[in-house]
C-alpha cells in the first residue's frame, strides 16, 4: 500500500503554486486545480507557471488539472488558495468530489463580506465538516521568496493538534519550517488584518511619512489586533508569534506585498480606481478591511487603523486629513 502523502491544492495562483511546490518538495504527490486549461496545460509542459511565477521552476510530482474531480481524488489534504470572497462559492462546487476524510486547508487571509466570518468558518459551513477536519496555514509567506526557496518559518494551525502535526511533516522542506499551532481563531485574524494594517504603512510609505510612523503603526496595528483577537476568544500570545507579528513585519516591510503596495500607490496620490487598474492579483486587505471592521463592530472593539484604513479606501477621505484624525484622538494609556 502507498504511503505517499496525496495534496490537491485549488488555486493556482501565486501562493497556491508556491505552496503546491512545498507539498512536492516534503514529498508529496500534489495536483493543482485551476480554473484556466492553458494554464493547467503550460504547468504541466514547462514544469513553470508563467502567469503567477514566471521562472520557477516547479516540481515534477506536481501536476495541474481543470477536473476537480480528478485533483480531490483521494487527497489527504485539500488546499484552498482563492480569493476570500471568492471561497463560498468555490467551495460550495467542490464540496462532492472531496475525498471522504480528507482534511480542507485553509490558505487565505480575509474575512467574509456580509457574514464576517473567518475562513476556517466559511469552510466548515460550507463543507459541514467540524474544526478537526480544517486548518490554517499562515506566518510570514510571500510567496515569491517561498518559490524561491529562500528561507521562511510558518504556521499550520488546527483545533487537533495531531491533524496540525500531519500537515507540519507534509510540508516541512529545507527552506520552509512550519511550527504548530491550535488558536485557530489568533492565527486567522492575524493573517486578515496584517493586510489592513499592511494597507496603512503602505499608505504612510507612499505619503513619505517616515519610519517611526511606520513602526507606530505596525505597533498600534498589532495592538488593535489582539484586543479584536481577545474578544473572539484568541490567546492574546498568538500575535507575539509568526501569525502575527512575524507576518506583519513581513508584510509592512516588502515591496512583494501586495496590500503594502497597494496602500503605498494610494498614498502616492492615486485613485483607488487606478490602484485597482495596475493591481493585478489578490490584495485581501482592500475588501477585508470592510469586514473586518464589522466584525470588530459586532464585538465592540475599537479598531482605529482599520476605520481609517475603511475611510481612505472605501469612503474617499484623503489620506493627509485621515492622518489628521489618527493623530488628534483622545490621549490614552497605551495598555488598554
Ligand atoms: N501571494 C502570497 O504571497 C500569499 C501568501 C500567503 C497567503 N496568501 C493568501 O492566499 C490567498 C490566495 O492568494 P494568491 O496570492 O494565491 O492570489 P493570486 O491573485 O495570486 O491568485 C488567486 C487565484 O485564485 C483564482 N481565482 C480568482 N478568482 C476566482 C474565482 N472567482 N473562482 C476561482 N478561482 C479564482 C485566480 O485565477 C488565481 O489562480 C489570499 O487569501 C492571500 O491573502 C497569499
Ligand atoms: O502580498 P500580500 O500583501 O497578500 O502578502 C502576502 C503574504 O500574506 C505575506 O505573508
Amino acid at each position: 500500500m502507498s504511503t505517499t502523502v496525496k495534496a490537491a491544492v485549488f488555486g493556482t495562483g501565486s501562493w497556491g503554486t508556491a505552496f503546491g511546490m512545498v507539498l512536492a518538495d516534503a514529498g508529496c504527490e500534489v495536483t493543482l486545480w485551476g480554473r484556466r486549461a492553458e494554464l493547467a496545460e503550460a504547468v504541466n509542459s514547462t514544469r513553470t507557471n508563467p502567469d503567477y511565477l514566471p521562472g520557477v521552476e516547479l516540481p515534477v510530482n506536481l501536476r495541474a488539472t481543470t477536473d476537480a474531480a480528478e485533483a480531490a481524488r483521494d487527497a489527504d489534504f485539500t488546499v484552498l488558495a482563492v480569493p476570500s470572497q471568492t471561497l463560498r462559492g468555490n467551495l460550495a462546487e467542490w464540496v462532492p468530489v472531496l475525498a471522504p476524510n480528507t482534511v480542507l486547508v485553509s490558505l487565505m487571509k480575509g474575512v467574509e463580506l456580509g457574514s464576517a466570518m473567518r475562513m476556517s468558518e466559511v469552510i466548515e459551513d460550507v463543507a459541514k465538516v467540524g474544526q478537526d477536519r480544517v486548518a490554517v496555514v499562515t506566518g510570514p509567506n510571500l510567496a515569491r521568496e517561498i518559490a524561491a526557496r529562500m528561507p521562511a518559518a510558518a504556521v499550520v494551525a488546527c483545533t487537533d493538534e495531531a491533524v496540525a502535526q500531519k500537515l507540519q511533516s507534509a510540508c516541512h522542506t529545507p527552506y520552509f519550517r512550519p511550527y504548530t499551532e491550535t488558536d485557530v481563531v489568533g492565527c486567522e485574524l492575524g493573517g486578515a488584518v496584517k493586510n489592513v494594517i499592511g494597507l496603512a504603512v503602505g499608505i504612510a510609505d507612499g505619503m513619505g511619512l517616515g519610519d517611526n510612523a511606520k513602526g507606530s503603526l505596525i505597533t498600534r496595528g498589532l495592538a488593535e489586533t489582539a484586543r479584536l483577537g481577545v474578544a473572539l476568544g484568541a490567546d492574546p500570545l498568538t500575535f507575539a508569534g509568526l501569525a502575527g507579528l512575524g507576518d506583519l513585519v513581513a508584510t509592512c516591510s516588502s515591496p512583494l506585498s501586495r496590500n503594502h503596495t497597494f496602500g503605498t500607490n494610494l498614498g502616492k496620490g492615486m485613485t483607488l480606481q487606478e490602484t485597482i487598474a495596475v493591481t493585478k492579483q489578490t490584495a485581501e486587505g482592500v475588501k477585508s478591511c470592510e469586514s473586518v471592521l464589522d466584525l470588530a463592530r459586532r464585538h465592540n472593539v475599537d479598531m482605529p487603523i482599520t476605520e481609517t484604513v475603511v475611510a481612505i479606501v472605501h469612503e474617499g477621505k484623503p489620506p493627509v486629513v485621515a492622518v489628521k484624525e489618527l493623530m488628534s484622538r483622545s490621549a490614552k494609556p497605551e495598555r488598554r
